[in-house]
């Protein structure tokens, strides 16, 4: 069928409402108390109005969802593949098994049937997207779930398990692109503005939907767990608790901030904690769930990376569909780096865009093996000793998604930069004092684009859309030591710390002038 005429008689095109008979003519029921002022006597009338719901009153969003979910036809599919197989491989799994490794032991990759895809032109899954944003329709109000016939096609919308996430801000870093590096279309994706305070909700929610799933399925999954650097386990527990399932998180002791550690506490994971680095959790974690009845939730699942990359088909589409020039993401275990390439590549693959921006993907010095591989011409790949940085959660050394971030970068004729430590947290700095709140690691990605715009090789005009990957309240200790400048070795230049005075009227006065004078002098 032609993609126009299938547009036409499709019932994903029309609105829910438009598709549910049900739903037509019902105005919402809920009450509000109706105000009109007579001409004589400018009275109030109080008579409360009855709104009505578009759905019946005693059914839920989710049960709504999934009796439209079960009269909608859908042809779309997906399945697991190895990642980059040969394109005479048959070797595929159904998402509904438990694996996490291909017959060889190489990744997987979630593979669509991009044919059935295929068969609406761009403009139908624009318009689609579009349509989606911003509404409390179950599951279509959150970001990822709005894309939901490209990340997970067959899941009944009933065993989703959501925190309406992402549709994240875009900030045009207005003062600090024009005064810190000549730039006037700058864009800082927050994707920390979120749930759980960071982009892996993203991929949380999509992977704990397909466990909810397994589990009314009978399939034997007891708990679901993963290696944290603090940000995976603090989605993980949350999407967990939302839906009544176990959660099992394996953290290095002493090396997340304590806002991280906090939050699967509260949300009730079982915490491990323990005498190693990231690498030696993820290490344990894998064999420990090659054991037990427990599901991996690290990136090396691929469905993790489905949720993500819904990210960059949201900055697409917060530009109306046209392609910025750059994207810089912070790295550490790289499954990130590789979702924005495939939200990006699928878009041109669907005719959404003609193109995709240039990656680049930014790693601290202390944590750099992508970045030392990228240097030898991407010759050698050897894991590293990850040493301790401020941008905690990606101290990473041997990154489980390696050969993903590869042939992103290589895909996307893209670059690989790293900061040091007092270049991350001068940017990050710098950020905050224009009116942002940063992680580290934002600041990891701020410094990418310093040296790349240095460099000359971005440009003062290029579009370029720096992605922030968690929310600064999680890191406010590496603020606090910076601003009380309180590291060792670093002159952090950019320190605001505040000034202890006298309560009495002529100190406050005498520290006031000399801050005003020196603020006009600086006119
Ligand atoms: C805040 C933050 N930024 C960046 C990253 C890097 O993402 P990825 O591991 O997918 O490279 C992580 C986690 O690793 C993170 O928690
Ligand atoms: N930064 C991550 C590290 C683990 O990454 P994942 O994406 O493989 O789960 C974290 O927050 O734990």
């Amino acid at each position: 069928m032609a993609a126009s005429s299938l547009l036409r008689s499709s019932p994903f095109f029309s609105s829910p409402q438009q598709r549910n008979p049900r739903t037509i003519n019902k105005s919402p029921r809920f009450i509000t108390i109706k105000a009109t002022i007579s001409s004589s006597d400018k009275s109030v009338d109080t008579t409360p109005v009855i709104k009505s719901h578009r759905r019946p009153a005693d059914e839920n969003i989710r049960q709504e969802a999934h009796r439209r979910c079960s009269t909608e036809p859908n042809n779309f599919s997906a399945k697991y593949v190895p990642f980059n197989a040969d394109p005479g491989c048959t070797e595929s799994y159904s998402l509904d098994e438990i694996v996490y490794r291909s017959r060889s032991g190489g990744l997987l990759d979630v593979q669509h049937d991009m044919e059935a895809l295929k068969e609406f032109d761009g403009n139908y899954w624009k318009n689609l997207f579009d349509g989606r944003i911003g509404k409390t329709n179950w599951p279509y109000g959150s970001g990822v779930w709005s894309k939901k016939e490209w990340v997970l096609p067959e899941i009944d919308s009933d065993d989703i398990v959501s925190a309406f996430e992402g549709n994240s801000n875009m900030f045009w870093a207005e003062r600090y692109g024009k005064q810190h590096l000549g730039m006037n279309d700058l864009w800082v994706k927050h994707c920390g503005i979120s749930h759980t305070g960071s982009f892996k909700d993203l991929g949380m929610t999509v992977l704990v939907s397909q466990v909810n799933r397994l589990r009314k399925m009978n399939r034997p999954v007891v708990g679901v767990g993963c290696a944290s650097t603090g940000d995976t386990s603090a989605a993980l527990s949350a999407y967990c608790a939302s839906a009544g399932i176990p959660s099992i998180v394996f953290l290095p002791a002493n090396k997340i901030s304590m806002a991280q550690l906090v939050q699967p506490i509260a949300n009730g994971a079982f915490v491990l904690s323990l005498d190693t680095d990231f690498d030696g959790c993820m290490q344990l974690v894998r064999e420990v769930t090659s054991e037990l009845p427990i599901y991996l939730a690290n990136s090396l699942n691929s469905l993790r990376i489905e949720g993500q990359k819904t990210a960059a088909i949201e900055i697409l589409q917060q530009f109306d569909w046209e392609v910025p020039d750059w994207v810089i993401v912070p790295g550490g275990n790289l499954g990130n780096i590789y979702a924005f390439y495939k939200g990006f590549q699928m878009c041109k693959e669907l005719g959404l865009v003609d193109r995709i921006p240039r990656l680049v993907c930014a790693q601290a010095a202390n944590a750099n093996p992508l970045y030392l591989h990228y240097k030898s011409g991407w010759t050698d790949f050897s894991p590293v000793k990850a040493k301790t940085t401020f941008a905690s959660a990606i101290q990473i050394g041997d990154p489980v998604s390696i050969d993903r971030a590869v042939y992103a970068l290589q895909n996307s004729n893209g670059i690989v930069e790293e900061a040091t430590e007092e270049e991350l947290m001068d940017a990050m700095a710098q950020a905050d004092s224009t009116g942002m709140f940063i992680c580290p690691h934002t600041g990891v990605a701020l410094t990418a684009l310093d040296k790349l715009r240095n460099s000359g090789v971005i440009r003062p005009t290029d579009r370029t859309v720096v992605v922030s990957t968690a929310h600064g309240l999680k890191f406010t200790q590496s603020k606090i030591d910076y601003h009380s400048k309180a590291i060792p070795e670093m002159a952090c230049s950019l320190a605001n710390p505040p000034v202890n005075v006298k309560a009495d009227f002529g100190s406050v006065m005498d520290v006031l002038k000399k801050y005003l004078l020196s603020k006009e002098s600086k006119n």
